[in-house]
């Protein structure tokens, strides 16, 4: 079996916020409310649509209802790669692993159709052996068993996957799954994150060398 790089997807291949928090600020202008920074939006993702909802509404003092959820799922879906780009080097990082032999298989929080729409948008769906997004499994991320799933749905084995995020449930997903971990340390997490990771990346340059490194 080959070598496996599992990614997160928000924060890690691309750069999403100004999308996520549009959609929910399109959600709570319904409510007359004044939208929110991208700041104060950063440190809400990364558990989902669902619970970003619920932390976003939550600093305006509200409770989304099941209507609020599902329009907002629809409205990020319809506009998940308007402001959304890869950040640099993602492609081409993930090109060279691809020749090298590796496989690749996204393990997002994400929904996965928004997930599936925006990496097709970016020209990085055909690279993937996987997409596990945070509504494929009956799980997500931080159980370990989202990478587990999204491993198994690539045909690798996870004696010989690495895994990268930019969140505290991506490293303790991947490190309860048994994988050497990566803090990309560009996204929206907390620089301590990366103390709990087996390696932190500066760049997306970084990213095969340490993969190499990782799993020799
Ligand atoms: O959508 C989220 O909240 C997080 O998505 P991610 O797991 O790709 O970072
Ligand atoms: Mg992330």
């Amino acid at each position: 079996m080959a070598k496996c790089l599992v990614l997160d997807l928000d924060g890690t291949i691309t750069d999403s916020l100004p999308d996520i928090a549009g959609a929910l600020n399109r959600s709570l202008a319904r409510y007359s409310q004044p939208p929110l920074a991208l700041e104060q939006v950063r440190p809400m993702v990364g558990d989902g649509l669902v619970v970003l909802y619920q932390r976003g509404y939550a600093a305006r003092g509200l409770v989304p209802s099941d209507e609020d959820m599902a329009l907002g799922l629809a409205d990020y879906t319809a506009h998940s790669t308007d402001e959304t780009y890869a950040y640099p080097g993602a492609l081409d990082a993930l090109k060279a692993l691809k020749s090298a032999g590796w496989q690749l298989a996204v393990c997002t929080n994400k929904p996965e159709e928004p997930a599936r729409i925006l990496l097709d948008h970016l020209g990085l769906l055909p690279l993937l052996d996987a997409v596990g997004g945070g509504d494929s499994f009956p799980v997500k991320k931080p159980d370990p068993d989202h990478i587990r799933l999204t491993v198994k749905a690539a045909g690798a084995s996870l004696d010989e996957a690495v895994m990268i995020g930019d969140h505290h449930n991506d490293v303790a997903s991947g490190k309860g799954a048994g994988l050497p971990t990566i803090f990309a340390s560009w996204g929206y997490g907390p620089a301590e994150v990366g103390l709990e990771a087996d390696a932190v990346a500066n760049s997306f340059a970084d990213v095969p060398g340490l993969c190499e490194k990782l799993r020799p």
